[in-house]
């Protein structure tokens, strides 16, 4: 049996209501998405909408598809072989999978972290300022400014500060996470990608990324996929409960955790599978 602190639940918290959440607070509205890697059905007519400046988690059992459709925000399995999606999902109005979408564009927008920490082999400043010089940004001050606002943001530039020409694989793991975090948000991205981004971390160190996710949902729009039930309770304003490729529940986080209301969902978070 699961046990979640009831306590962390901040009960006096407005519920959206997210089947018709009005499109100036929708982040990406997902619709009839469905994807197939070969002839196997991963992704079954899932439509969801995404709060813009919130936390929204994805849980469910292993291979359920928490990762996949994460990875369809920022289309990130156009990379993958065998790969079919057929369905929208709209940013500003528009479908990323649009003939014609900058797809190089649409990654700056919506930035993407890992599960391992994955810094470039460059020093500190040079991985945070990385995707601004790509940009064609060299002007010192501009990178100095981008750099310090972005380690100040993913709460590591206290710790950085006095040696941001090291070579970056002299931080922790939890530091390293930060970075990329730092590294993403540098460039401005509107949404931010989390993919079991604690999974390969300490407890202290995964304490600290939480109250980060926290805090950067005041500037972005978070989407968090975690194994976590407890981490899903602790930072995200909506939880999607998802079991073999469907999307069964999609509720404020203390419904789902509390007093859900599909079977299947009440017989995960209280530990009976996954
Ligand atoms: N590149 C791929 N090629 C073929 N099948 C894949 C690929 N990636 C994922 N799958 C399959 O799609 C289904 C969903 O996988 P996905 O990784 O999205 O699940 P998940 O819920 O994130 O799982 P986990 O919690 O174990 O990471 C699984 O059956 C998986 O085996």
């Amino acid at each position: 049996m699961i046990s979640i602190d009831q306590t962390q639940f901040n009960t006096e918290k407005e519920k959206l209501n997210l089947a018709a959440l009005p499109e100036n607070q929708t982040a990406l509205q997902i619709r009839d998405l469905n994807l197939r890697y070969s002839d196997k059905p991963a992704l079954i007519d899932v439509s969801m909408r995404i709060p813009k400046k919130q936390v929204t988690a994805f849980i469910g059992p292993s291979g359920c598809g928490k990762s996949t459709l994460l990875r369809c925000i920022n289309r990130m399995n156009d990379l993958v072989d065998n790969c079919h999606i057929d369905g929208e999902i709209l940013l500003h109005g528009q479908n990323i999978y649009d003939k014609g979408v900058d797809v190089a564009a649409l990654r700056r927008n919506v930035g993407m972290v890992f599960q391992r920490p994955n810094p470039f082999p460059k020093s500190i400043y040079e991985n945070v300022v990385y995707g601004l010089r790509l940009q064609g940004i060299n002007n010192r001050r501009l990178l100095d400014e981008a750099a310090e606002r972005s380690l100040r943001g993913a709460a590591i530039w206290d710790e950085v500060k006095d040696r941001l020409h090291d070579n970056a694989f002299g931080l922790s793991g939890g530091q390293q996470q930060r970075l990329v975090i730092a590294r993403a948000i540098a460039i401005e991205p509107e949404v931010l990608l989390l993919d079991e981004p604690t999974s390969a971390l300490d407890p202290i160190s995964t304490l600290t990324i939480e109250e980060l996710i926290t805090e950067l949902k005041s500037k972005y729009t978070v989407v968090i996929v975690t194994h976590n039930m407890q981490q899903a309770a602790r930072v995200s304003d909506q939880t999607a409960f998802m079991y073999m490729g469907n999307l069964i529940e999609y509720e404020d986080t203390n419904t789902i955790f509390t007093t859900p209301r599909q079977k299947k969902t009440e017989d995960y978070i209280t530990g009976r599978y996954g």
